[in-house]
């Protein structure tokens, strides 16, 4: 696997005592989209702007392309497309003005394509930044962070400000770029309806620490809805993330260890993956999900 961001014990620390990540150590690969979810505060904005030398880490290693992320590099920044949580763009500038100013900083900048896309958002050339939508704003920033070529796109929290159209086509959109392989896209959303569609890889953060990383095709092989009368006193196999129980019967939405299989007295069912990332986000509000003990049956 050919990584595009690698973290070794990375942290960030604000002030003396707040850490806004700790000890994440994760490899990203290349080519594919990338979902970063957590509760609010978890550390993904933190995690983000470290990725792409916006911050310093208090500690660890931060590798993008394979070599150490500069908090002052300027080579390194071609290759990245950023688009910021409130999706900034100078406000009195035109979108065609903004074009200009792309064109003249980016060397690999494809004109073609960012007027080809604003055509078919039906955004007028013309018009200034700060009097377009939200939405619109949000899309302006995309096809300017698109139109660089960049070979990692950072998007955070880019769909919140969409209408439900339009973030279907933004996230659409993002599939077409990353199609013939070379753009690897890492965002940010609090949308998981949206995720399972457009992502092949997720991380969740919690708490400022890496709770989950993987392939979607991965982490639902190894995660279980377990159904079993509610009496049974048969301990699941592995970690128990969330319980609900009925009258008679008991739902467990478990983690299981490589090659195990729970006890036939549980019934199995495949889970979704907004299934799974609610579950682990809940898991944040409340006390964790513990393990069903005899006593508890
Ligand atoms: N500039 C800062 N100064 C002090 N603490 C900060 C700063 N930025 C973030 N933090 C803290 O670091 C932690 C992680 O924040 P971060 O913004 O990375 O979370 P997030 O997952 O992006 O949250 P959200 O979903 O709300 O945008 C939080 O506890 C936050 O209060």
């Amino acid at each position: 696997m050919t990584a595009v961001l690698e973290t070794e014990k990375l942290g960030k620390r604000y002030g003396r005592r707040t850490w806004g990540l700790r000890e994440c150590t994760l490899t990203l690969p290349q080519g594919r989209i990338i979902a970063l979810v957590g509760p609010n505060g978890a550390g993904k904005t933190t995690l983000l702007h470290l990725a792409i030398g916006l911050l310093r880490p208090t500690e660890g290693q931060v590798r993008m392309f394979g070599e150490p992320v500069r908090i002052d590099q300027s080579s390194g920044l071609a290759q990245i497309g950023f688009v910021a949580q409130d999706h900034p763009l100078y406000r009195t500038f035109t979108v065609e003005n903004l074009l200009h100013m792309g064109r003249s900083l980016n060397p690999r900048w494809d004109e073609a394509f960012a007027e080809r896309r604003l055509e078919q958002l039906r955004i007028p050339l013309g018009h200034r930044a700060g009097k377009l939508s939200g939405g619109q704003q949000a899309q302006v920033s995309l096809t300017l962070a698109l139109a660089k070529r960049p070979r990692l796109l950072v998007l955070d929290e880019p769909v919140s400000s969409l209408d439900p159209i339009a973030r279907r086509d933004f996230m659409k959109s993002l599939v077409d770029a990353v199609a013939d392989g070379e753009l690897t896209v890492l965002l940010s959303s609090h949308v998981v309806s949206e995720l399972e569609r457009v992502c092949d890889h997720l991380v969740l953060l919690q708490d400022g620490h890496v709770r989950l990383a993987g392939s979607f095709e991965a982490l639902l092989q190894s995660h279980r809805m377990l159904v079993g009368p509610r009496s049974d006193t048969s301990a699941p196999p592995g970690e128990v993330i969330a319980v609900s129980h009925g009258e008679r019967h008991s739902n467990l939405l478990v983690r299981l260890p490589d090659d195990t299989e729970p006890h036939p007295q549980w019934e199995q069912h495949p889970i979704s993956l907004e299934e799974l990332v609610l579950a682990y986000l809940d898991q944040s509000v409340e006390a964790p999900a513990r393990q069903l003990g005899p006593t508890e049956a």
